[in-house]
């Protein structure tokens, strides 16, 4: 299938907000990551979401070249050409943006989205996330103003975020206090700014408790009721049941009843990336120890071509990462779902 068009993505997020399920949306940060996704949700029959992350695209770039828009516009150009050839519908999202990058990711992608709108294309992505977390929420919602405007002239989706998530996003381990926990009020204000969907289409990222990354128990605890307060505080003022599409930050190490809970409050989409992550490096760590003798020249040897090309283990590693992916599209409940 094409990349999702806008109007397909419109359908994606409805229908999921409609029938209790939501999407998985996997960071990915190479070819191989991306190929990984589309096998992991072809397999388990399953549309969904691929995003990049601003050290992603970073790293998409080249590591020497470090430019995000260069490696954000590659990662889409490659997305666009092979997901025609799996039998579901992926749409592409650029995770987290803070202000300090606004200005060298998000702000050029929505500007060439907007071209392309306007010369009757479809935008490059079909969604972007602002992460205003660390300004004060008045700032925060006045630039998801700003942006939401220039999305929808994009024909764009945009993401916001109340709340804090914690743990660590591109290698900055964040907070772990109170504003992990988003609050009605924080909706409430929300919906001010940004309507509930009239204004544009947008997703929020209301935090419970969300945290990056995978820790040991006792952390942090994930109180998905927060979401209902806020649907219900929100719902009551406008009118309308479950008014936000939300977001579930920090998928990886949540149990099943903590996602289905979520899914259950109007999550349309839970981003993974540490656990899939793991399953992409496990089997590589598996071929590199049981091939060692191939992989490195032991004693003077020549070690074994077939071992150490990068295909070798590269193909474990996908199917590693595919199979994650299946497995978070069941917890989801897409699997089997796709449009
Ligand atoms: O929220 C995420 C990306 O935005 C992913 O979080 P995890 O790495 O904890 O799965
Ligand atoms: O933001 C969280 C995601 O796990 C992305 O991680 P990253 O910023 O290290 O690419
Ligand atoms: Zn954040
Ligand atoms: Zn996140």
């Amino acid at each position: 299938m094409p990349i999702a068009t806008p109007e397909v993505y419109a359908e994606m997020l409805d229908r999921a907000k409609a029938n209790g399920f939501a999407y998985p949306a996997i960071n990915v940060t190479s070819s191989q990551t991306l190929n990984a996704a589309l096998r992991g949700f072809a397999e388990a029959e399953s549309d969904g979401i691929i995003q990049v992350s601003t050290g992603g695209a970073e790293y998409l770039s080249g590591p020497t070249v470090k430019d995000m828009v260069t490696g954000a516009l590659a990662l889409a150009g490659y997305a666009r050409a092979v997901a025609d050839k799996y039998p579901v519908q992926i749409a592409l999202h650029t995770d987290h943006c803070p202000k300090d990058k606004l200005a060298g990711f998000v702000n050029p992608l929505l500007d060439i989205s907007r071209q392309r709108v306007a010369e009757g294309k479809d935008p490059i992505f079909q969604s972007h996330m602002w992460d205003g977390s660390a300004c004060p929420l008045d700032e925060n919602l006045e630039i998801a103003r700003d942006l939401l405007a220039k999305a929808r002239e994009a024909n764009v989706v945009l993401e916001v975020e109340i709340g804090v998530v914690g743990g660590e996003e591109d290698g900055v381990v964040g907070e772990m206090n109170e504003k992990l926990y988003s609050t009605p009020e924080d909706a409430l204000a929300t919906a001010e700014a940004l309507g509930v969907g009239d204004q544009g289409r947008f997703l929020l990222a209301a935090t419970f408790g969300n945290v990056h990354g995978v820790y040991k128990p006792g952390h942090v605890k994930l109180r998905p009721s927060v979401l209902k307060e806020i649907q219900d505080a929100v719902g009551a003022q406008y009118g309308t049941e479950k008014p936000f599409h939300l977001v579930f930050h920090g998928g990886s190490g949540s149990s099943l009843d903590e996602i289905r809970e979520a899914i259950s409050y109007g999550v349309v989409k839970m981003n993974i990336d540490t656990d899939t992550q793991y399953a992409f490096t496990r089997p590589v760590a598996d071929h590199m120890l049981r091939k060692y003798d191939g992989v490195l020249k032991v004693d003077g040897d020549v070690g074994n071509k077939k071992d150490y090309d990068p295909r070798a283990w590269g193909k474990s590693a996908e199917a590693g990462m595919a199979a994650r992916i299946a497995q978070a599209c069941d917890d989801l409940l897409s699997a089997g779902n796709k449009l």
